[in-house]
């Protein structure tokens, strides 16, 4: 400030003490407040404004204590820029209370001297036109230099201010720098809004964030609570969240899944990580997830969590699959396990279904025969549901997954003493008023088919460290693929078992024996994957003539595979075409050792064969020829003889006809 400026503005000061005339050269902000404090304030006066006691200070900083934590690095960063320039950086609450301040000796001082201490009101109405006072007034920045102070006592100084905001508007307290005016520069207003505007930021940025980890704390407490695993990983492949149903479905500590990429846990079956790969939802769709090495089943969503640029997350819902068994049999008094969902109208199923209801009307015990994959499992829920027993458990013993020395404690439990560990009860306990089902009972060691034999002789059986005998009444069904008459013969399998087993057996036969229930059976099939995925789900015409010439060694089991798979690489709205099928498998593969018997003509196989080599080279001739070993001119004798088309197999064919669903 020149000379000249100087002294016209104690022209004007002195005039308005004086006469209280307002001079032109009086900035309005100025003179405004210079009229609030007429007749109010003493302008000769030594200051002397209110300052709160020790004690109502500390308690006023302990309530700004979160705004005074994000204001004084701010402080401290601005008096880098203004050190040894004799200056100090205050702050002080929306009232106009001193709270924090922060500058050089020499002006804190002076300052002291002028009663401007920590508690000190700075406010306008003790202080007269001031900066931090009218800044508060008028809710915006600005300098007050020398003679524009209506107090003589501030006629030596230069201070800026500028209020601080919240994210409504509210005004929380202003911050100022004040100095000799000697030493005042016009950047302090600069420095002093961009101080209030970094504490505005960063005091929203915390109360976000705070609003964040509130509302994030919130769906944690319902993610918890929900009996469906939730596990969510970014675009990276990193865990960000897992629930604890996850975790126990997983069998993995939800702590050791959170922050770890998930293929180090979880492996994705294939048809899977294809959904994924190309952002397709999926809903309920039964898989086999490897986890460390171990197969767990359940049915698995997938959702897509979408910002702006695009997916930020994957969102995968496990639900197992026993509970949800357990809920819809609850609900709807399992449907699901009604013998119509053994799918077929072929005379051989037609006679399953007519043995399985006289066999649920009776009591005795079932053996239910045939390949792995032809509905075992099926057959024998569905009779325990026909069954008059249906209200009771259906509890199942699966004789493949039970390490050879823990099946005699399983089946018949183990009675504990006091302080020697727990009891628990056996297999036929829990099953009493119900069905035991021995899945796969070629594999029962010989001790516990002793076992199962004096059950079904007496009728009661004995835990494991107890004399006491336990009467149960269960229904044992049991199922087998393997060939129980040979084993019989080698002695593996006890023949008076056997003979029991076997009073009542039922033969389910292998797809390729019933090929006229294929179609219903893709078109059920197809049906669920199409509610599953979210849209409908066709196959074209070659598609279903490739399917109709395999001959299925895993039955029905490898007819759900292929088709999901299948379902999952096709485009949502177009047909299922042969390019989309994963590579068939051969009975020997399936390891279908014994029901391998019926072999398929000639003539299918060679028509399989070259719909393999078809799928395998998409449709090239030259390519089919020499993965079949044939020269192309036989090569194309056989496929007009066979009236096969390879349109089908190039990338773009194959958008003809369609078959079902
Ligand atoms: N006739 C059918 N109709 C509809 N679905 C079927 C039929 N047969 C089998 N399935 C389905 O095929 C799959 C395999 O069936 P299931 O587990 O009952 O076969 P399994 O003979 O017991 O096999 P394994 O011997 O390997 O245990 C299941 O998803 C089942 O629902």
């Amino acid at each position: 400030m020149d000379r000249t400026t100087k002294e016209q503005l104690y022209d004007a000061w002195h005039t308005f003490i004086t006469r209280h005339i307002i001079l032109p050269q009086v900035r309005p902000i100025i003179a405004t407040s210079w009229q609030r404090c007429w007749a109010r304030v003493d302008p000769y006066a030594l200051l002397k404004p209110p300052r709160l006691s020790d004690q109502h200070l500390f308690s006023m900083q302990v309530n700004h204590f979160e705004l005074m934590a994000i204001a004084r690095p701010v402080m401290e960063d601005i008096y880098q820029y203004i050190e040894n320039s004799n200056s100090v950086v205050l702050f002080a609450n929306s009232v106009g209370y001193l709270l924090d301040r922060v500058g050089d000796p020499g002006m804190l001082a002076t300052l002291e001297s002028l009663q401007i201490v920590p508690g000190a009101l700075l406010a306008e109405s003790e202080l007269g036109t001031n900066a931090i006072g009218v800044a508060l007034l008028e809710r915006e920045p600005l300098q007050v230099v020398g003679y524009e102070h209506f107090s003589q006592p501030l006629h030596d100084f230069g201070w800026a201010a500028a209020p601080v905001f919240d994210i409504s508007g509210k005004l929380l307290g202003a911050l100022g720098i004040a100095t000799r005016v000697s030493n005042f520069h016009p950047y302090a207003l600069g420095l002093v809004v961009a101080g209030a505007r970094a504490i505005e930021a960063q005091r929203q940025s915390d109360q976000l964030l705070e609003e964040q980890n509130s509302q994030l704390a919130g769906i944690n407490a319902v993610l918890s609570g929900i009996n469906e695993g939730i596990l969510v990983w970014n675009t990276d492949g990193v865990v960000i969240h897992a629930n604890p149903a996850a975790a126990e479905i997983l069998k993995v500590a939800p702590e050791t899944l959170m922050g770890s990429h998930l293929d180090a846990f979880v492996k994705l079956p294939p048809y899977v990580l294809d959904a994924l790969h190309r952002q397709i939802p999926i809903s309920d769709l039964e898989v086999n997830l490897s986890v460390l090495g171990e197969t767990i089943s359940c049915l698995l969503s997938l959702q897509y969590v979408r910002g702006r640029r695009g997916i930020r997350a994957i969102l995968a819902i496990l639900r197992p699959l026993k509970t949800l068994r357990e809920y819809v049999q609850r609900q709807v008094g399992s449907p699901t396990f009604d013998l119509q969902n053994l799918v077929g109208e072929s005379p051989a199923i037609r006679r399953v279904r007519r043995l399985a209801r006289s066999a649920a009307a009776a009591r005795g015990c079932v053996l239910i025969r045939g390949e792995s994959g032809t509905g075992k499992n099926l057959l024998a829920r569905a009779i325990h549901y026909h069954s008059p027993r249906s209200h009771g458990p259906f509890v199942v013993f699966a004789c493949t997954a039970v390490p050879s020395e823990l099946v005699l404690p399983e089946l018949l439990g183990v009675e504990r003493g006091v302080g020697e560990g727990v009891s628990h009860a056996s297999k036929f306990e829990l099953a009493d008023g119900g069905t035991l089902f021995f899945q796969d009972v070629d594999a029962l060691p010989l001790e516990a088919q002793s076992v199962l034999l004096n059950y079904l002789e007496l009728g009661i059986i004995q835990r494991i460290g107890s004399r006491k005998p336990v009467e149960v009444d269960v229904r044992i069904i049991a199922s087998s693929s393997a060939d129980l008459e040979h084993l019989v013969a080698e002695g593996n399998f006890r023949a008076d078992l056997f003979y029991r087993l076997s009073l009542f057996e039922i033969v389910l036969p292998p797809l390729r024996e019933r090929k006229q229930d294929l179609e219903l059976l893709i078109e059920q099939i197809l049906q669920r994957l199409a509610r599953q995925l979210g849209h409908p789900l066709s196959l074209s015409r070659e598609t279903l003539g490739i399917l109709r010439s395999h001959s299925w060694p895993g039955n029905v089991r490898e007819l759900e595979s292929v088709l999901t798979r299948a379902a999952v690489q096709a485009s949502p709205g177009h047909l299922i075409l042969p390019v989309h099928l994963p590579p068939l498998q051969t009975g020997v593969e399936m390891g279908n050792k014994v029901w391998t018997r019926h072999l398929p003509p000639l003539e299918e196989i060679e028509r399989q064969a070259i719909l393999q080599a078809a799928q395998q080279c998409h449709g090239n001739v030259s390519q089919m020829a020499r993965l079949l070993g044939v020269g192309r001119t036989t090569l194309w004798r056989h496929l007009r003889r066979m009236n096969i088309s390879l349109d089908a197999y190039r990338e773009d064919g194959g958008q003809g006809s369609s078959v079902s669903n």
